[in-house]
């Protein structure tokens, strides 16, 4: 048989903590509050009785849950919010607080009973949940950045330019249209680098790298460091003439660079670059363009070097 005394034994024994504030009192007092509350929040029941329960917050009452709550109240509706409060010793914990209107049977608001849950363990797992997928976000993003950008030069890497030519290889087999490979290599930059030094090395690479992305015109092309002091221009609607003096633009480019280079019979920094054009097609694989502009690099290379040599299969 349900009795008042089982009522009040639950309440009693509730491992929530449970206050309960008159609502007709003015800044409704709290004239209840139960073992597991005086627990939770290590006031004694005199701390508490008579007091409006927002001393729990302490100066921390900027909060915006504080606001929905008292929005809701003043409904006469129901609110579940979780609050910042503070135990009486100071120490700092996140109340999950239930309030309920309490009304009489002529409908008058009456109490307030409010359900208190220390959900601090909960949110300080959450707020570092958070921390480390924001941390994490960030280092993805920064690999991406490495993945598609050359650390040294800043220009597209290697991977990114692998992952074009298959992409527009793949793309161009339906439209028939060409594309157009421009292999580069640095000339005697072995004998650079003994002479001036791997940081001056360094230094010219960027040069280099920075002109060759400066001299391309259409959104359709860009240019990647390949590895090393090897640089590839990939791009599209260009005929054949148009790709070997864009080529040769580009050598005279670095070579107006004015940068000395005197183991070079050239006493300047030039550069070699071999030249492709091709119809992508299914029954070839893209590395065939790779191949192709490689060797008319190798001509470039054999005729003196600062020059251009094609290859139109
Ligand atoms: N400073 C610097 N040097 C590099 C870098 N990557 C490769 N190199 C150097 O580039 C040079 C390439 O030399 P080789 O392949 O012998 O070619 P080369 O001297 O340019 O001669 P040719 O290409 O035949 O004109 C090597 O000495 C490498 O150490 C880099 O990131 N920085």
């Amino acid at each position: 048989m349900f009795t008042i005394e089982i009522l009040m034994q639950a309440v009693m024994e509730s491992r929530d903590g449970i206050l309960i504030a008159d609502a007709r009192a003015p800044d409704h007092p709290v004239i209840f509050a139960n073992p597991a509350f005086e627990q939770l929040s290590g006031y004694d029941l005199e701390d508490i009785l008579g007091r409006n329960c927002r001393f729990l917050q302490g100066t921390d009452q900027a909060q915006r849950n504080i606001s929905i709550l008292a929005n809701s109240l003043e409904k006469g509706k129901h609110s579940i919010v979780t609050l910042r409060n503070y135990r009486k010793d100071g120490s700092l914990f996140w109340n999950e607080l239930s309030i309920s209107p309490v009304f009489d049977q002529s409908g008058v608001l009456t109490h307030f009973i409010g359900i208190q849950k220390d959900v601090t363990a909960r949110v300080v797992l959450e707020q570092r949940l958070r921390k480390e997928r924001r941390l994490l976000e960030r280092d993805k993003e920064n690999l991406e950045q490495l993945v598609v950008h050359d650390t040294l030069t800043g220009i597209y890497s290697r991977k990114y330019f692998e992952d074009q030519l298959r992409t527009r290889w793949d793309q161009l087999i339906d439209t028939q249209e060409s594309l157009v490979m421009m292999f580069i290599d640095v000339d005697y930059f072995k004998g650079f680098n003994d002479t001036y030094g791997h940081i001056a090395g360094d230094d010219a690479l960027r040069k280099v790298a920075s002109i060759l992305d400066d001299s391309l015109r259409r959104d359709s092309e860009f240019v990647a460091r390949f590895g090393g002091e090897e640089f590839i221009v990939l791009a599209t609607e260009m005929t054949a003439e148009q790709a070997i003096m864009h080529a040769e633009n580009l050598c005279r480019s670095v070579r107006d660079l004015d940068i000395p280079h005197a183991a070079s019979p050239h006493q300047f920094l030039t550069i070699s670059c071999g030249v492709v054009r091709m119809k992508p097609s299914s029954m070839a694989q893209p590395e065939v363009l790779l191949e192709q502009a490689d060797s008319a690099l190798y001509q470039a290379k054999a005729r003196g070097r600062n020059q251009v040599a094609s290859c139109e299969p």
